[in-house]
């Protein structure tokens, strides 16, 4: 069997979140026996199975090339053979589960051949065939071969390698703390170490004692910057000694105070009836599946309406809490927790925003993407409905507004394999396609989506997650994915700017007075802060004072960079303030803008843009009718990109240069970003 790696942290098992199906590759857990590991090869390494797949792979330089002699098998255990291409020229690996004594239960799985990329590889293995018949995480289906090195080690960032940390001498123990605080900053708290992989991404390994005590020393420094470590991969190394083993370990700091909290914010979106508010209900309520017949949508939605008609018409939030080690503090099985008691027990916070799925309300909808800076869009689709008009909108602005997505396919217990198969392929081929060039990766495995998690901010790789919120098949895998995903930006760089925070809400609060919501995208407000509130339909700005400062409904004394917040404000009518003003550090001169010239891609007009043309511009929290001035064209069809001048009917705003925004008017549709903003007052 595998070699035993000790619990970190007093945590009897490092399977963070993720619940795999019996053969599935669950953190690499491929069996040292059933696997042919050191079973041959030129390099005397053989074939491995279910490896880690890390973070930005490197084509895979091993290529083996021999037949493997497979052990005697046990019940759930995979072989692996690798059987020379004589066709292709290449190898390529036949993977079957076995049944015991003897017994093979799959079918023979044929994987990418070697040298391929990590993403190649997924791709051949989740192409052509509509994602394979596997749902949801586990089953047998599908196994990957999987790359053995990493690129080299990136100075910045959030992940480290580290060959050996054995016994480390003090000195040298205060510089490894030194460097674990450095990686915790730029990943806003959160890092990973991959242990046993030397600094050129080269996956040497460790033997199983030295892995042990590498691991030991990890856990001892996180416990010196009050984090803790969590070992979310382990495998067979593939460059070193046969026994050799490396680790992915994720390392998450403690939140001392509510500012360190990392955020996680991410916007659901997709067709009428997919399932949105369902799966955020399903994911953040206290562990009860849904019925089928809207039990879980219940505790998300806000307006009575909402609760007669079955469908939101506003952007709703919940959030979702996990610990240190990657449970869900949710999860109480017998109550839903206030959002107090989620933001106490919880180490990283997931903040769904709820978005209508009706045209009706595509609007708002458009709004929740722009307004609330997600990290991820996570687009829902109903495995039974497929992928409708709606869905293709939502894609569009999420791809528009170069926002992450991930695809959670719900209602799998409804829909027959054939409908399900089609729906898969669907978006594949949407996400593959010329306008999107996406990377689309259909998650069945621990590996599978650790590497998604990875990669998915830098790289074109789009998770799809198969689940069904009544039997809750697959919903470990979405949870494994949420508890992993990083961070879109780093906002630590952002703490020490001037105060920015942009209002996406206001409230009048009895006995409180007006009250505004929002997202601080720079510095930090705090209680007694002034600030420069505006624009007005003037131009101006006014000073205001914090009264107090709410963080996910609970009382602070201030909100940082990256968090949502609310804010009392002193002596400020509600009339005179309205979502898209910003409030910003007194030291800095607030400006604002009537004109601003942009690079516009026309995504659909019925006939041709002209001069005069009037369509709505959502930028951020922005959202105002704006007239277009000139064009650097006679005329702009669908599919055109042009330069054009716009100037706000109403009002002059807060918009800066290189934002982006999404421009509408009934069915036409465009992107843009700002180039230039010309007349300011
Ligand atoms: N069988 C089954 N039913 C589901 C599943 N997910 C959601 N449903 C049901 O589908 C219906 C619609 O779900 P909603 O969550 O309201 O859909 P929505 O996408 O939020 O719809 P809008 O808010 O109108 O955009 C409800 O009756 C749910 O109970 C699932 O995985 N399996």
């Amino acid at each position: 069997m595998q070699p035993p790696l000790p619990p970190l942290r007093g945590r009897g098992s490092t399977e963070v979140g993720v619940r795999a199906g019996p053969s599935s590759s669950a953190l690499g857990v491929v069996p040292a026996g059933g696997g042919v590991s050191g079973a041959g090869g030129k390099d005397g390494r053989g074939v491995r199975a279910g490896l880690a797949g890390p973070s930005r792979l490197a084509p895979s330089s091993a290529g083996p090339s021999v037949m493997a002699a497979a052990p005697p098998a046990q019940e759930g255990e995979r072989l692996v053979a690798v059987v020379p291409d004589t066709a292709g020229g290449g190898g390529v690996a036949l993977v079957v589960t076995h049944g015991g004594g003897g017994r093979v239960t799959d079918a023979p799985t044929i994987l990418a051949p070697p040298g391929r990329s990590r993403m190649e590889e997924l791709l051949a293995a989740d192409g052509g065939g509509g994602g394979g018949s596997s749902r949801g995480g586990g089953g047998g289906g599908v196994e990957l071969m999987f790359a053995d090195d990493l690129e080299p080690e990136d100075d910045e960032g959030a992940v480290e390698y580290k060959w050996s940390l054995v016994q480390p001498p003090p000195a040298r123990f205060l510089e490894l703390v030194t460097q674990m605080k450095y990686r915790l900053l730029e990943g806003s708290g959160e890092c990973i170490y991959e242990i046993g992989v030397t600094d050129d991404g080269r996956a040497r390994g460790l033997s199983p004692d030295a892995l042990t005590a590498s691991l030991a020393t990890l856990s001892h420094m996180a416990e010196e910057l009050h984090a803790e470590c969590t070992v979310v991969r382990r495998a067979r190394a593939t460059s070193g000694e046969v026994d050799a083993m490396v680790a992915s370990v994720l390392v998450r700091q403690l939140p001392e105070t509510l500012e360190d909290y990392l955020d996680l914010r991410v916007a659901v979106a997709g067709n009428v009836d997919s399932g949105k508010s369902t799966l955020i209900g399903v994911l953040t309520g206290c562990g009860a599946l849904d019925n089928g017949r809207g039990r879980a949508r219940a505790q998300v939605f806000t307006h009575k309406h909402e609760m007669e008609s079955g469908r939101t018409s506003s952007v709703s939030q919940q959030i979702m809490g996990f610990g240190a080690s990657g449970a869900v503090v949710n999860y109480t099985g017998v109550r839903s927790l206030t959002w107090a008691d989620v933001v106490a027990r919880a180490a990283k916070i997931v903040t769904f925003f709820d978005l209508a799925g009706h045209e009706k309300y595509l609007r708002t909808t458009v709004f929740g993407l722009t307004a609330h800076a997600p990290d991820y869009c996570m687009l829902v689709i109903g495995a039974n409905m497929g992928v409708l008009r709606m869905t293709k909108e939502h894609l569009a602005i999420a791809l528009a507004l170069k926002v992450p997505v991930v695809v959670a396919i719900t209602k799998i217990d409804r829909a027959p394999a054939h409908v399900y198969e089609a729906t898969v392929t669907h978006i594949q081929k949407l996400l593959k396609s010329p306008g999107a060039r996406k990377l689309p990766v259909l998650v069945k495995s621990a590996d599978e989506l650790a590497m998604c998690a990875q990669n998915i901010v830098h790289d074109r790789v789009v998770p799809i997650f198969s689940v069904s919120n009544v039997t809750g098949e697959g919903l470990d895998l979405l949870r494994g994915f949420l508890n992993l995903a990083p961070s879109r930006r780093n906002w630590a760089e952002y703490r020490s700017s001037p105060t920015e925070f942009a209002i996406d809400e206001t409230f009048l609060v009895p006995g409180v007075g007006t009250v505004v919501s929002g997202t601080c995208s720079a510095g930090s407000v705090g209680v007694g802060q002034s600030l420069s509130l505006g624009p007005d339909h003037s131009g101006a700005y006014v000073s205001v004072i914090v009264k107090s400062v709410h963080y996910k409904r609970v009382p602070v004394r201030r909100v940082v960079a990256g968090q949502a917040g609310s804010l009392a404000l002193k002596k400020v009518k509600r009339a005179t303030v309205r979502k898209g003003m910003v409030m910003l550090d007194t030291r800095v001169a607030p400006g604002a803008v009537w004109e601003f010239t942009a690079e516009v891609l026309v995504l659909y007009h019925g006939t041709t843009i002209r001069p005069g043309y009037q369509p709505v511009i959502h930028c951020a929290a922005v959202r105002q009718a704006a007239r277009v001035v000139t064009i650097d064209k006679e005329v702009v069809r669908t599919g055109d990109r042009a330069l054009l001048r716009f100037c706000f009917c109403y009002r002059p705003e807060h918009i800066k240069a290189d934002a982006r925004f999404v421009l509408r008017e009934g069915k036409t549709k465009g992107i843009g970003r700002v180039l230039d903003i010309a007349r300011t007052c």
